[in-house]
Parts: C-alpha cells; structure tokens; sequence
C-alpha cells in the first residue's frame, strides 16, 4: 500500500501529546470506576490489615516497585514503620508485619518468592494485582484487582498504553487512596504529620 509522508503527518497529529494525555486519562478513569464499584471489599481488608500492621514493607518490581515506594513514604508519614524490601536498612519481617505488593501479572519471580518467604516468617502478605488466579494473588490474605493490561499483553484490549503502564500508574492512585482513608481515620492534621517528611532534600 502506498504510504505518503502526508499520511505520516496525519498520524503524528492524531497521537499528539495532548491526545495521549486525554486518552491516558480516559483509560485510568475508567481503571479506577471499575476498582471502586468491584473491590470494595478488597480495599477494606487491605486497609484493615495495612492500618493494623506492626510494621508495613513494600516490594514490586520495575515501576510496580517504584508505585508502590511512593505508598511507602505516605505511610511513614503517618507515623506507620515502613520499609523497601531490598534497600539496605529494611530489616527481617515478622509476625504482625504486612507485605504489601503489586505485580501487574502476578508471577513475577522475586516477588511471589518474596511472598513465600514473607507468609513462612507469619508475616501477612497484600497485594495489588491484574491477575487475581496468579500464584501472588493466590498467596495474598487481600487483593486488589486492577482491571488493567499486564506488561505483555499486545492485544490493546484493557490498555492503548505501553506494557504494564495503566497498572503502574493505577497502584500509585491506589496506594495514595490507601493512605487518604488511613490519613482520615487518624484524625490528625497535615501539620502533625509533616515533621515525619524528610528535612534534608
Ligand atoms: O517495570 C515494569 C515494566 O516496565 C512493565 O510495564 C514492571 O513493573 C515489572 O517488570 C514487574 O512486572 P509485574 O510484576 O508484572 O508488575
């Protein structure tokens, strides 16, 4: 077929910045309508179980790790102990701490190894996940379902989006609601939490 550079032009246009933007924006609006409407269950048990946690460490890994390190610094800014898996001061876990997770496939190796290892210490293991029937999500006392493309999905049914993206992006929301409701359920202010942020940036 002929392909001019005219056509070409028409495409960039289409896919503009700003068309990407709305249509990210689209994509994870309707992610989150699905999430609040299916999961509320879910969402109450991980909160009960993030809130009643002795200590909370996270682990993810690629961007699913780094969604969930944002969470991280929330919850400790709430005064919870919080800690990265894998980061040098993070020490062993143990009954009454909980490992929160999230794998878009659910399978990821180091991660579901994690898990295993975290449930045989009697820690209590959470997770964030595309994949409820995944061996993470089987081994999770909660998870969260987020109806979003798991990273190798090319079929653009759940997402338009590079990989795993709207998942990633849909555990950073997650994670930020997470702390909101635990926030508001303390009942302190912004300022009584603010000394806990770090002062040397
Ligand atoms: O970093 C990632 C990648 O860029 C996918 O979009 C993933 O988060 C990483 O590979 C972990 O995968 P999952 O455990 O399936 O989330």
């Amino acid at each position: 077929m002929h392909h001019c550079a005219e056509d070409d032009r028409r495409v960039i246009e289409k896919h503009s910045f700003h068309s990407s933007l709305s249509q990210i924006r689209d994509e994870l609006s309707r992610t989150l309508a699905t999430i609040c409407q299916d999961q509320q269950e879910a969402l109450e048990q991980m909160a009960e179980m993030i809130g009643g946690a002795e200590r909370i460490f996270v682990l993810g890994a690629g961007r699913s790790g780094l969604a969930l390190q944002m969470t991280a610094m929330r919850l400790m800014h709430l005064g919870k102990e919080a800690y990265v898996v894998g980061e040098t001061t993070t020490p062993a876990i143990r009954g009454g701490d909980v490992l929160l997770t999230a794998s878009g496939s659910g399978t990821t190796g180091s991660v579901v190894r994690a898990a295993e290892q975290a449930r045989g210490a009697g820690a209590t293991v959470v997770c964030f996940t595309a994949r409820q029937h995944s061996p993470l999500g089987e081994l999770a006392a909660a998870a969260v379902l987020i109806p979003a493309a798991e990273k190798l999905d090319r079929s653009g049914a759940a997402s338009a989006q590079y990989a795993g993206s709207l998942f990633e992006q849909a555990v950073v929301i997650a994670g930020d609601a997470l702390f909101h409701a635990l926030w508001q359920r303390s009942g302190r202010s912004a300022d009584e939490l603010w000394p806990r942020h770090a002062n040397i940036e």
